[in-house]
């Protein structure tokens, strides 16, 4: 399973995180937006049609930034989950999916309970933005 998400991140550092809505694997946990690739779909594409979906905003492939990755179990299947920096995006996020959306520094990330497979993922992701990825 191939799964694709980002981080968006706001001119002042803060990153979108969603609350995964009950009834779902993994309930209540805050998640970088995205979703499975489906057959056949390219991962920029599937990304870009997730984050329409969930949070009705456009989003050019172009402007997605391969950062980072997690090869990790999911419920019993191995899952590849692909993580994207993007900075630019139209409209504004709202939460179609999701119980809730919070903007938080990467730093604030530890407060909320995230997904086992992202937990790693969040000081790869400072640093990146601290230094190669870095707005400045
Ligand atoms: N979007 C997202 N999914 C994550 C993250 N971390 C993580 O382990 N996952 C897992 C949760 C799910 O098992 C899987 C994503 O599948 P999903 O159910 O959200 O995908 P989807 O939107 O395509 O939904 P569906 O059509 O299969 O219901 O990846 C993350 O940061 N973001």
């Amino acid at each position: 399973m191939t799964v694709v998400a980002a981080a968006l991140v706001r001119g002042d550092g803060c990153i979108l995180l969603q609350q995964r809505a009950p009834g779902r694997a993994m309930a209540g946990l805050w998640e970088f937006p995205g979703g499975k690739v489906e057959p056949g779909e390219r991962p920029e594409a599937a990304l870009a049609r997730e984050l329409h979906e969930e949070l009705g905003i456009g989003v050019g492939e172009g402007d997605l930034i391969a950062a980072t990755f997690a090869s990790a179990d999911n419920a019993g299947r191995h899952m590849l989950l692909l993580l994207y920096v993007c900075r630019k995006w139209q409209g504004t996020p709202a939460a179609l999916d999701a119980t809730a959306l919070s903007w938080v520094l990467p730093g604030e990330m530890h407060d909320l309970p995230m997904p086992p497979a992202d937990i790693p993922l969040i000081p790869i992701l400072d640093a990146l933005l601290r230094t190669a990825f870095s707005a400045a």
